[in-house]
């Protein structure tokens, strides 16, 4: 069984609110680009790859009900520019508005605004099989990768946030390495972290494995160095928002410590992440924007405070592990490689950003 994050037919979408996982398993609908807007803001769908996904589906939807009338490019722009603007850090979304915005802009010197909208929208449903084939084939490079590196019959890997199906299209990018260690029978077990403030690990994360039946063992962020040094773990794997061209990765806040940990405890770090997540136009991970997120993700869970009142809050979303802290290498569809590859690697393959 595999959980979906996304429901999609054509001229209707639906996401499941990620805000009420693990307790309740609520469809929304969503009907225009503005719901898709508030939903990734809010954060009912999160994730990147997933992000950008909701976001073009929304604008499909609309689309399809003959939105931007006799000027559809102009509503093409403006929509991808507005639903770029909800969460910053993750590249994916930029990324899918500068290629269909290009696409788009092509197919209008010849197509009428109904033919023009079509072919837009079968771009857009390409996303969603695009990003299951490119998490299948990072999930087997990746637990070919590791287990070319240990002589055990089976792994132990600890990971940090839901990068799974919840988090894409389907199958998941670094809880997809998992998924095929699991399915190859060589999956000890995974660690997730509960990935404070926002719990994406205990709530999502920990929801897939139990689903899915794939040995897992909870720990909160605080745990990892200790359960590195004691659990015998072979790999350390995350996803990423935003993969620079040095091979510096913005991922969920608490990544950086865990690369720390791994690199003392000589264990391999790996980033699972499709070539979407990658951004050559930037140099270094300076150079990324990370989101500020609301102190009350840290103040209180679920309403109920839990902090001090009046105590003053810094909220980043994500943190920058620099290179040379990611020695297992980057998982890509196609391939894995040392962030001193990337570049050479994804160079004529992705379009500029
Ligand atoms: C395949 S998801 C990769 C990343 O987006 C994931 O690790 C992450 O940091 C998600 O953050 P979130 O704030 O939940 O959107």
């Amino acid at each position: 069984m595999t959980l979906e994050a996304i429901r999609y037919r054509s001229g209707s979408l639906q996401i499941l609110n990620q805000l009420l996982l693990p307790h309740q398993t609520v469809y929304e609908d969503i009907r225009s680009v503005q719901d898709a807007y508030e939903a990734i803001k809010s954060m009912k769908v999160r994730g990147a790859p997933a992000i950008a996904i909701v976001g073009c589906l929304s604008l499909a939807v609309e689309l399809r009900a003959g939105a931007g009338g006799d000027d559809p490019v102009t509503f093409i722009r403006e929509s991808l520019c507005h639903l770029t603007s909800a969460r910053p850090t993750a590249v994916n979304m930029g990324r899918a508005a500068r290629e269909l915005m290009e696409f788009a802009e092509n197919e209008s010197m010849e197509k009428n605004s109904e033919q023009l909208r079509e072919s837009v929208i079968s771009w857009i449903e390409d996303m969603l099989e695009r990003d299951v084939n490119d998490n299948k084939k990072i999930g087997n490079y990746g637990a070919q990768h590791i287990l070319s590196g240990v002589p055990r019959d089976s792994v132990t890997i600890l990971t940090h946030c839901n990068t799974g199906s919840l988090a894409t299209a389907g199958y998941g990018t670094a809880l997809g390495v998992v998924r095929s260690l699991h399915a190859l029978g060589r999956l000890k077990r995974v660690y997730c972290t509960e990935t404070r403030p926002y719990n994406q690990g205990s709530r999502l994360t920990a929801y897939e494995a139990v689903a899915e039946g794939i040995p897992a063992t909870l720990i909160t962020d605080s745990m990892a160095a200790l359960t590195m040094r004691e659990m015998d773990i072979t790999a350390v794997v995350v996803g990423a928002d935003r993969v620079v061209a040095n091979g510096d990765t913005a991922n969920k806040v608490g990544t950086y410590q865990l690369a720390i940990a791994a690199k003392h405890h000589g264990i391999p770090f790996y980033v699972a992440a499709p070539s979407t997540s990658c951004d050559l136009s930037l140099e270094s991970g300076r150079d990324i924007i990370i989101e500020v997120r609301p102190a009350e993700e840290l103040t209180s869970i679920n309403g109920v405070p839990i902090a001090a009142p009046g105590v003053e809050v810094w909220n980043p979303a994500f943190d920058v592990t620099p290179h040379q802290l990611i020695t297992g290498g980057i998982i890509t569809e196609l391939g894995v490689f040392l962030p001193s590859e990337l570049q050479a690697a994804l160079t004529g393959r992705l379009t500029a950003l």
